[in-house]
């Protein structure tokens, strides 16, 4: 739609909630306030100068403004509108209600372009709703730039993801981090969004794994949401997109993806993903899709060097206060060589069992502990399906009742050790594994990862049969 159709239509649904006796003349006043400032991906933008404004229109409103869009012909493309903050809005309708007669868009001002919005510093984001609300942001705690070891292997995609912390829609816009399992890409996703927030205190971040964004996609659909949905993801200042491969072949989801990168791209919002391949190789995904991929910027991620892998074991042992000594983290990283997370993992392990033992650390007990530990090659994956029927047969359960509800104690801790055990020895992200388990939900798994981390460390039963399993399981896979 051209600007002068969006004026018109906006002056219309105005005139039309407006003349609505429930909505009454002080409320008018206030919608008379707010400016369209385009269209695009079916959503209107509306701006208006302050958050009482805003909470008017998105909240009471929102239906009579639908309601009114919907009668007007010219507006059938608009699906939904969001309403931003901007303090230099100049109203363009006489708020006086008794004015109505004359058409609001005879007298309106001439506006900002859409497009000028690509200039606006990002310091001053338009939208400064909601800005403060951490949980929105889904970022994790731990994962931090200061956290995060810079090596050869990772050293592009670091500085690349920095300067789009720092400059988000400004520096690379996607940026498109790549690389195989367990190398840091979810580290430095929440890291930019950590980042972002410390610089640009009004900034609004989402995080969100591909999976989550199906499901929220599904359920907004069966929930007849649809409107909430895009409003969530497309008013978003920097949207961190995790694990995109898991799209493939999903045409609708992708789709809604592909709108919402759009609209983001469109106004100068960051968009950062990840995934396993690069987008030349992501199998099951629309061509113009994959070519809005390389828009940006690609940086893969690649397995740590030795010295790499002991800064990090360093840094996890300064972190968790652990007195361990650098030739035995030489030792560990030396043995772990192509993932992080196993590596952590058997960092844990050491340090579990030689706490239940009361031991020191020293380099006999991390053989000892090691030597349960086999590292597969290659082209011997762990299967999940191995991971539950090994779990099962160890525990003497049936394959149905691992799955199944009952929260027996002994059947619920069997379960948790199979899920434990499939985030650590498979590259399955968490709402895969959920979905493995009867479709629980990506936080059960994420809880039963932490529950059996404890555990591990707290119980010798436990560990005795996390790693006993452990040992099985690798060894039907060789
Ligand atoms: N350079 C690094 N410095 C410190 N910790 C790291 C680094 N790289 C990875 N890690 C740690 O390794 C673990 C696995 O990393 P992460 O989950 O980010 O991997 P990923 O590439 O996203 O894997 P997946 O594709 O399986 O989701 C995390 O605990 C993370 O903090």
């Amino acid at each position: 739609m051209t600007e002068d159709e969006v004026e018109r239509v906006w002056a219309e649904a105005t005139r039309a909630v407006m003349a609505n006796p429930a909505v009454g003349p002080a409320k008018g006043a206030q919608l008379a306030l707010a400016v369209p400032r385009g269209v695009g991906a079916g959503m209107l933008y509306l701006a208006v100068q302050n958050e009482f404004t805003l909470k008017l229109l998105e909240g009471q409103l929102r239906p009579s403004i639908m309601s009114a869009i919907a009668q007007i012909p010219e507006a059938q493309e608009i699906e939904n509108f969001i309403v931003l903050v901007d303090p230099d809005v100049q109203p363009s309708i006489d708020p006086d209600p008794g004015d109505l007669k004359s058409s609001p868009a005879q007298h309106a001002p001439v506006h900002e372009p859409l497009h000028a919005e690509a200039v606006r510093p990002v310091n001053e984001p338009l939208a400064r709703h909601r800005a403060s609300d951490e949980a929105d942001s889904r970022l994790n705690e731990k994962y931090r730039f200061d956290s995060f070891v810079i090596g050869q292997s990772n050293r592009f995609a670091h500085a690349a993801a920095v300067a789009v912390a720092e400059a988000p829609a400004r520096a690379y816009n996607p940026l498109f981090i790549y690389g195989d399992s367990g190398l840091g890409k979810t580290h430095l996703l929440h890291a930019i969004g950590h980042y972002a927030r410390e610089l640009f205190s009004e900034i609004r971040v989402r995080y969100v794994s591909s999976e989550d964004f199906t499901n929220d996609f599904i359920n907004s659909i069966a929930n007849n949401q649809g409107a909430a949905f895009h409003t969530r993801y497309r008013s978003v200042d920097l949207l961190l997109v995790d694990d995109i491969q898991f799209l493939e072949g999903k045409a609708e989801t992708q789709e809604a993806f592909f709108h919402t990168f759009n609209t983001l791209h469109d106004h100068n919002k960051q968009v950062v993903i990840t995934s396993d391949v690069q987008p030349k190789q992501l199998r099951g995904f629309e061509e113009r899709m994959l070519s809005r991929f390389e828009w940006g910027l690609l940086t893969d991620i690649q397995v740590p060097d030795l010295e790499t892998r002991i800064a990090i074991l360093r840094k996890k042992a300064q972190r968790e206060s652990l007195e361990i000594d650098d030739s035995i983290l030489e030792f560990i990283a030396s043995k772990f060589t192509s993932n992080i997370r196993e590596l952590e993992g058997t960092l844990i392990r050491v340090t579990a069992f030689a706490s239940l033992n009361q031991q020191r650390i020293d380099m006999t007990l991390v053989q000892t502990v090691l030597k349960d530990l086999i590292t597969l090659d290659e082209d011997n994956e762990v299967q999940p399906s191995d991971i539950i029927s090994r779990t099962a047969d160890y525990f003497d359960l049936s394959i149905d009742e691992l799955y199944g509800p009952s929260r027996a104690q002994q059947i619920a801790t069997a379960r948790q050790i199979a899920m434990y055990l499939c985030r650590e020895l498979t590259p399955l992200s968490l709402p895969k594994i959920g979905q493995l388990f009867g479709g629980r939900d990506h936080t059960t798994v994420m809880y039963a990862h932490k529950k059996i981390a404890q555990l591990i460390a707290e119980r010798r039963s436990i560990y005795n049969q996390v790693t006993e399993l452990t040992t099985r399981i690798k060894q039907g896979s060789r």
